[in-house]
């Protein structure tokens, strides 16, 4: 049993033996071929906000680093944005939209939560910045989270936009911080600062600086050297099935309500108010 487990691992780290670049522009991956660590850098000035482009690249490259056998993944943004993780979803998107690009938009963030939620490899999101709607969903979906501080907010921030965050967004901020948290949370559009953020469990540490905060991410990763990355995928796969498989059941009708959704005009006039609010 125990010389099973030892193979286990010692393939795995066999398997990491180049160090592979990949630049796309909108987003930067590195795997360091000795420790097997991938980290993914959010390149897309000014906000990071997540368009159709951004979101392909986003699955694409967790797709790739999940046939890598990584030992783990470090998520974070760009350091010259200095302020922001990630925006959110790109409000573009959703206002005045043409419907095909409407339709691929949800189905990639559809596709891009269950790649990035349910990755059999230990992830981390180094939180460097504002932190909101879709943003902090992608750092949700990471094992854990280390946020710059104190000055940085992160929330599902959608019910102040006047959309209604979908219940895959919901059920994974209840699985951080537990149903009654966070449908306080969600129902008010809250945000929170980083130690805020702390405080209601939201995110698993706090630092001062990017680079004490990507040590700690480090620190994550290596804590499952001696675990099998077996046990690591099916314990994890265990843990978020029930989230990840309301999802699966129900893309299609998720998928056609929000789609219609989006486009009644009650959403569409607060989409459009909100737009004009962030130019100010
Ligand atoms: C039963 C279930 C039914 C469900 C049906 C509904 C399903 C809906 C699903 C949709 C969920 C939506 C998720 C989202 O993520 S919505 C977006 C949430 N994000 C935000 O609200 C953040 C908005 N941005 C900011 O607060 C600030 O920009 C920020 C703090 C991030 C940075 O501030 P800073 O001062 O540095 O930058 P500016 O505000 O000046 O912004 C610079 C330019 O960027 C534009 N911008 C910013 N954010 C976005 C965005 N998210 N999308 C598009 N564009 C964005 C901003 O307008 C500025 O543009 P200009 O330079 O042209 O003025």
């Amino acid at each position: 049993m125990l010389k099973r487990y030892n193979i286990i691992l010692y393939s795995t780290n066999k398997i990491v033996n180049s160090c592979r670049y990949v630049s796309q522009s909108m987003l930067k991956s590195t795997v360091n071929e000795k420790t097997g660590i991938a980290t993914v850098i959010i390149n897309k000035p000014p906000v990071n906000c997540i368009s159709l482009e951004l979101l392909n690249k986003i699955n694409t490259e967790i797709n790739k680093l999940q046939k890598d056998n990584i030992r783990g993944m470090i998520l974070t943004s760009v350091r010259s944005l200095q302020k922001v993780f990630c925006g959110g979803l790109d409000i573009k998107e959703f206002y005045n939209p043409n419907p095909d690009r409407l339709a691929k938009y949800l189905t990639n963030l559809q596709d891009t939560w269950l790649s990035l939620y349910m990755t059999s490899f230990p992830t981390v999101s180094v939180i460097n910045g504002h932190s909101l709607g879709g943003g902090c969903l992608i750092a949700m979906c990471c094992d854990y989270r280390v946020m710059v501080g104190p000055d940085y907010t992160i929330g599902l921030n959608e019910t102040k936009l006047g959309v209604v965050p979908p219940k895959w967004f919901q059920d994974t901020m209840a699985a951080i911080i537990g149903h009654r948290k966070a449908e306080v949370s969600v129902i008010a559009g809250k945000t929170y600062t980083t130690d805020e953020a702390l405080q209601i469990g939201l995110v698993d540490e706090s630092s001062p600086d990017i680079d004490n905060a990507y040590k700690k991410g480090i620190q994550f990763l290596n804590s499952f050297e001696k675990i099998s990355p077996w046990a690591f995928k099916m314990t994890k796969n265990i843990s978020r099935q029930p989230i990840s498989q309301w999802l699966i059941d129900n893309k299609q009708k998720d998928l056609e309500f929000v789609f219609n959704y989006m486009q009644t005009p009650s959403v569409q006039k607060h989409l459009g108010l909100y737009l004009q609010s962030l130019k100010k």
